[in-house]
C-alpha cells in the first residue's frame, strides 16, 4: 500500500485553534493540543536549543470528516534557501493540496535552512538565510521557520532534523528513529489517553529526491528511515524524473517507493536560488520571484554584494 493508505488511529480535534480558546476537548484531542502547546527543543547535551514556532499550526479538519482515521502531518523543507524564493513557498501549497486530497491534515510546515558548516559554494551566512526565510514565511499560511538546524555547532544530516522536529511535536520519535511505536500500529482502536502522532514529512523538489539515489550522498540507513518512517513529498522539477528512478529495480528509491508521494506541479517553473543570485550579480531585478520583504532585506544587509 502507498503511505497514503496507511491508517492511523485517533479522532480528529475539531479545530486546534478552537481548542486554544477553551472549547472542551476529548482526551485524544487534548493530547494533540498538549503536544502543540509545548514549545520545546530536543534535549541533548550537544544540541543548541531553538524554540519551535507553532503559531501557524492548526487542525483544518471539518466535523463531517470526524470518524475517518486522523492523520496529522507537518511538512519539513530542508535546503539552502539562498535566498528563499516563491518556488520554495509554492512547494508547501502544492504538497498541502495533495496531502489533504489523500486524507491527511496538514497542520503546518517548516523551512529549515542548512547549517553554515554545509559549506556550499556561495552560501550566505545562516543568520541571513534564517531571517530571509522568516520574511518569506510571513507571506505563507503554512510555512514557518525552524532555525534549530542552522543554530547547531555542526552540520546536521536531514534525518536528524526530521527526528528533532518529531521530538519537538510529539513526546518521542516513532519507528526506527526512536523507541515509540509507529503511528499506524494501534489498528484503529481508540486509546483515550493517547493522541495521534504528528508525523513530519520531508518536502523536497525532485532534484533532492533524485540525490537520495546517488551513492555516497546519503547514508543508506538514512534513506531507508526517511522513506519508511517519515515519507517524502516530491514536487516535480525541470530535468528531474523521480518516477523513472522509483521504477528502476536497482535504485534504492524502488524498494521504498511507497514512501514517496509524487506531486506534479502543473505550473512548472525553473526558479532556482542560483539563477536568482546570478541575476542579482548582473544588477537585474528578482521582483515577483522572491517576496518583497526578502528583496528589501538583501539590499539592506548587502547579502550578495
Ligand atoms: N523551482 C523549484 N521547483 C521544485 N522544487 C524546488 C524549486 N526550487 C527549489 N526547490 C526545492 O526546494 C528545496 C530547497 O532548495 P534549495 O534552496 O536547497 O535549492 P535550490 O533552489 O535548488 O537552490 P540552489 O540553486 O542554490 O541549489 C529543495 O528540495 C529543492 O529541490
Ligand atoms: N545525508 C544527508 O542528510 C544529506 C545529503 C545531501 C543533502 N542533504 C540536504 O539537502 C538539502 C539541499 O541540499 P543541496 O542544496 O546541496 O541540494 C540540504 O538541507 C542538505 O542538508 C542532506
Amino acid at each position: 500500500a502507498n503511505f497514503l493508505d496507511q491508517s492511523d488511529s485517533g479522532k480528529a480535534p475539531h479545530d486546534l485553534k478552537a481548542g486554544y480558546q477553551g472549547i472542551v476537548a476529548s482526551p485524544v484531542e487534548e493530547g494533540v493540543l498538549a503536544s502543540l502547546r509545548r514549545v520545546v527543543g530536543w534535549t541533548s547535551d550537544k544540541a543548541v536549543q531553538a524554540p519551535l514556532p507553532i503559531d501557524k499550526l492548526s487542525c483544518k479538519r471539518r466535523s463531517h470528516e470526524l470518524g475517518k482515521p486522523y492523520r496529522p502531518v507537518v511538512l519539513l523543507s530542508c535546503g539552502s534557501f539562498n535566498p528563499p524564493t516563491v518556488a520554495h513557498l509554492r512547494m508547501f501549497e502544492l504538497a498541502a493540496d495533495e496531502l489533504i486530497k489523500g486524507g491527511y491534515d496538514v497542520l503546518g510546515g517548516y523551512m529549515s535552512p542548512v547549517n553554515d558548516a554545509y559549506s556550499k559554494k556561495g552560501l550566505a551566512p545562516a543568520q541571513h538565510r534564517v531571517e530571509m526565510c522568516r520574511l518569506a514565511a510571513q507571506t505563507s499560511d503554512i510555512a514557518m521557520v525552524d532555525s534549530w538546524e542552522a543554530e547547531q555547532p555542526t552540520y546536521q544530516r536531514t534525518l536528524m532534523v526530521l527526528q528533532r522536529l518529531e521530538q519537538a511535536l510529539n513526546e518521542q520519535p516513532s519507528g526506527r528513529a526512536g523507541q515509540g511505536q509507529a503511528d499506524s500500529d494501534s489498528g484503529g482502536t481508540e486509546q483515550p489517553s493517547s493522541s495521534p502522532r504528528i508525523k513530519p514529512m520531508l518536502l523536497c523538489g525532485a532534484d533532492m529526491v533524485e540525490s537520495l539515489a546517488v551513492p555516497g550522498v546519503w547514508k543508506p540507513e538514512h534513506v531507508r528511515s526517511i522513506l519508511e518512517d517519515y515519507g517524502v513529498v516530491c514536487i516535480s522539477r525541470e530535468h528531474s524524473n523521480v518516477s523513472q528512478l522509483m521504477e528502476d529495480r536497482v535504485s534504492p528509491l524502488h524498494e521504498f517507493s511507497n514512501g514517496i508521494l509524487l506531486v506534479e506541479n502543473p505550473i512548472i517553473n525553473n526558479i532556482s536560488s542560483t539563477v536568482l543570485r546570478q541575476q542579482l550579480a548582473q544588477g537585474r531585478s528578482i521582483r515577483y520571484l522572491v517576496p518583497d520583504g526578502v528583496i528589501e532585506y538583501i539590499k539592506k544587509h548587502q547579502v550578495y554584494d
